[in-house]
């Protein structure tokens, strides 16, 4: 009988655990694969299904979407539905709003429709709010009971946050609501709405893009495990789709799983 390979947990090659940990040089040789990666998962749902649906997060992956997706060639966003994966409970004009963000900077420079662009209504109280981007959501998915989105991409703060589900916080425990308010969210603005892990964990692809050397210790935490609870990061595991993790060489820097390093052309 020939020798079966055996692997230490750490070093489980990154295709067998499902998950793929990818890093790049740099952010910026980052960017155009995360570019690909979107406009990939776009071709394959306009033609399984017509339409592409993309959850977008805030913070940093703002700036690289904004810059990166509209320099592809012949991008064609008219059938696609943008939805985010957390929002902040402020007016469009306010500079923490992610949606007056994108509206700036990216769906301003690429042709998705007004009515493709699925944003919260900043006038009501966070918990109306969050049943009012709930029902959009239902309306926009009438034939699945949880919408099942085609690409989410996320990010993850120091602390292991994503979306608007923090550590410790009772809406890591949600099970009923899809999008859920919280209004004592560690980070400021304090009033938020985001998804919840039942909705984001059925989607078909997730990917999580992280760069810095200040995410170093948490992506160790979040990739290789710790003492304690999993961080919310962690709990980011879809029941039947992809998991890509895009970091560069600075926030990979404490790592020692096995991860791809596919150089800047990565095509994924
Ligand atoms: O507050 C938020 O932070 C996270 C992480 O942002 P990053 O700048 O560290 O990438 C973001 O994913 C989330 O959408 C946002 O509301």
């Amino acid at each position: 009988m020939l020798p079966q390979p055996s692997f230490p947990p750490s070093s489980i090659p990154v295709r067998m655990s499902g998950r793929r940990v990818v890093v790049f040089p740099s952010a910026a040789e980052l960017g155009p694969a995360l570019a690909h990666l979107v406009a990939s998962r776009a071709d394959k749902a306009l033609l399984d299904h017509g339409r592409f649906s993309l959850g977008l997060s805030g913070g940093s992956l703002v700036s690289m979407l904004s810059k990166e997706l509209p320099a592809l060639p012949d991008l064609d966003c008219s059938h696609w539905l943008a939805g985010f994966c957390d929002e902040r409970l402020v007016p469009f004009n306010d500079g923490e709003s992610t949606y007056g963000l994108y509206k700036n900077q990216l769906f301003s420079k690429i042709n998705i429709p007004d009515s493709g662009v699925l944003a919260i209504d900043p006038s009501l109280s966070v918990q109306e709010c969050a049943e009012d981007y709930a029902r959009k959501l239902k309306e926009a998915f009438p034939k699945e009971d949880i919408p099942v989105f085609d690409l989410l991409l996320l990010g993850m703060g120091p602390d292991g946050h994503t979306c608007s589900l923090f550590p410790d916080h009772p809406l890591l425990e949600e099970t009923q609501k899809i999008v859920a308010p919280i209004s004592d969210s560690p980070k400021p603005p304090p009033q938020r709405v985001t998804m919840t892990f039942p909705m984001v964990n059925l989607a078909r692809c997730v990917v999580f893009v992280s760069t810095g050397g200040s995410k170093a210790p948490v992506l160790k935490q979040v990739l290789e495990g710790g003492e304690g609870p999993a961080l919310p990061a962690a709990r980011v595991v879809p029941s039947h789709g992809e998991l890509f993790w895009l970091i560069d060489e600075p926030a990979a820097a404490s790592l020692t799983l096995q991860v791809e390093r596919p150089g800047s052309a990565a095509k994924l």
